[in-house]
Formats: C-alpha cells, structure tokens, sequence
C-alpha cells in the first residue's frame, strides 16, 4: 500500500451488469496533491474510472487504494468515513430539486457533522458566511437562497463544486464538472479547483472535455480510450499528435473551449496560470 498516493488503481477492469465493459488493465496513482486530468472521446471510459475512484462502483479486477485504504475491506461505518475524505463532482450533480443552494453548499460537511448538527442544518442552516463564501468563488453568491429547481444547468453544476470547495475534502473526483459552462465560466471554474488543490494539498483527478483547459491547468494527462489508458504524460509532454490519435476516431478536430486550439498557447498558459482568487 502506498500511503503518499491520494489514489491508486492497480490493473483495475470494469464490466457493467449489462455485460458492457467499460475499463481494463487500468493503472494509475495519483499522489497526494496532485492534479491529474483524463482526457478522451465520449464512451472511452471516464465516468467508469472517476465512479471507481470514488467507491460509487467496484471493480470487476484489480485494486482500489484510497488515500492510503482498501475500501472495500472496510466496514460499513468505515467505508462511509472514508468517503467523506472525497469529494465527488458529477457532471450533473444529484441534489434534490426543492433543496436550497445554501443547504446543499453545506452538505458537504454533513460526513463530518454529528447527526444532529447535519439534521440542523437542514432546518436552519448553520454556516450561512462559509455557503456564501464558497459560493462566490464560483460567482454564485447571489442565488444562496435560491431553490435548485430554479437553476440553469451550470449554475447547478457550480453548486456541485461550491459543496466540495465548502466540503475542503483531501480528494477531488470531477467528472466533467464544467461541461455546461460557457468557456469564460468554465476557465474560472478550473481555476478555482486547481486553487483548492494548491491551498490545501487535496490531489484533483478531473475528466475534461476540452483538451485546452486539461493542457492549461493541470499536471499530468491521462489519455483514455476504449477503457485503456494511451497516454499518461506531465502536461508538458502532450504533443498535438499524441491528442489527434487519441481522438481519430472523432474527425480531424479535437475538443477545445477555445474555438482555435493552439498546444503551444495552453502549455504555456500552464506555466504563467494566473492564480485564482482564493490563491491570491
Ligand atoms: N450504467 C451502464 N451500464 C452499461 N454500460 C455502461 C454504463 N455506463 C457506461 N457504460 C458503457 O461503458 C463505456 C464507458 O462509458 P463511460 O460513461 O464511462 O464513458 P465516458 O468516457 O465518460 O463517456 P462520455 O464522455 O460520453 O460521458 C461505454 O461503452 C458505455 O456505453
């Protein structure tokens, strides 16, 4: 066991119930404050991986350590302390539609908080300046009060990532967290996860769709296809034809924010990233 990993996969393989197999051979670690980012075209396996990751699925084969445990050796109680370690950020984030944003900011504490405390803070919530606070890294502090019901489908998604800004777990798992943002919002977003990381030393594991934002902002890139890792490579290192082989199979044109991709332009803005405002 590695105790320095956030996370490590060990030839991890995923087969749906339905027969469909989503991942094979799977290696992969992630070290403590890392920011990794997986890369690939649509059906290649990134949900499977990031839901693997976060104990939502097991594995078929293989190994899952999570900061530096065995999940699934784990009892009940123990499994469920160990996932409020993560934070998990789905691309559609599941919060009931009648809840309040400052409610479901603030449920990302409630795998820390005493029963009462968490059964509390539904009917009056407790931390209304941390909400507020988490929220407005996000540009979102004007809809605390507001019902998820009444919100577009990426301020819902920047709810999701307020909860576990507010949640500060030792692990971010993001599945496509700014799918639905516009490119500017989008940008900021990733900012603000990548800023979490650097304050607090929690490794981030994203998947992304735009291959600019991957290239800008993280580390290392992870390349996956057909449930096979291609690639996994410091950001520095990914080539225009490492990113075009992986995606041949989508057109000649690789998903970008930015409607003209220039490697050279992300790479470099990788290295002069300007710090978002929690870094500052
Ligand atoms: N619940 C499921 N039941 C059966 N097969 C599934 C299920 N979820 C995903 N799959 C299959 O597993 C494979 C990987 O899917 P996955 O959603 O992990 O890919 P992805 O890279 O996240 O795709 P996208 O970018 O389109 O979201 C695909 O072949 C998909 O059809």
């Amino acid at each position: 066991m590695n105790a320095e990993a956030a996370l490590a996969l060990h030839d991890v393989g995923l087969v749906h119930p339905n027969g469909q197999r989503a991942l094979q051979g799977i290696a992969l670690e992630v070290p403590r404050g890392a920011r990794v980012a997986v890369v690939g075209p649509s059906g290649a396996g990134k949900t499977s991986l990031l839901r693997v990751a976060a104990t939502a699925l097991r594995a078929s084969e293989g190994r899952v350590e999570l900061l530096g445990e065995h999940p699934w050796q784990l009892s009940g109680g123990a499994l469920r302390a160990l996932r409020s370690r993560v934070g998990l950020i789905h691309q559609a984030p599941p919060i009931p539609p009648r809840l309040r944003v400052v409610t479901a900011v603030l449920a990302g504490q409630l795998g820390h908080w005493s029963p009462w405390r968490a059964l509390g803070s539904l009917l009056v919530p407790s931390d209304i300046a941390g909400a507020e606070a988490a929220l407005a890294r996000l540009d979102m502090a004007d809809r605390l009060f507001d019902r998820c019901d009444r919100l577009s489908g990426g301020q819902l998604q920047r709810v999701g990532m307020a909860r576990v800004l507010y949640q500060a777990p030792e692990l971010i798992l993001a599945d496509e967290p700014v799918s639905a943002l516009d490119p500017t919002l989008a940008d900021m977003a990733v900012g603000e996860l990548v800023a979490q990381s650097r304050n607090t030393g929690a490794a981030l594991l994203a998947s992304l769709h735009a291959v600019d934002l991957a290239l800008k902002w993280f580390d290392r890139i992870v390349g996956l296809r057909g449930g096979v890792v291609v690639f996994d490579a410091p950001a520095a290192e990914v080539s225009r034809a490492m990113l075009q082989e992986l995606y041949a199979n989508e057109g000649s044109l690789l998903p970008t924010q930015a409607p003209s991709f220039d490697i050279e332009g992300a790479r470099d803005a990788n290295r002069a990233a300007p710090l978002p405002s929690a870094c500052r």
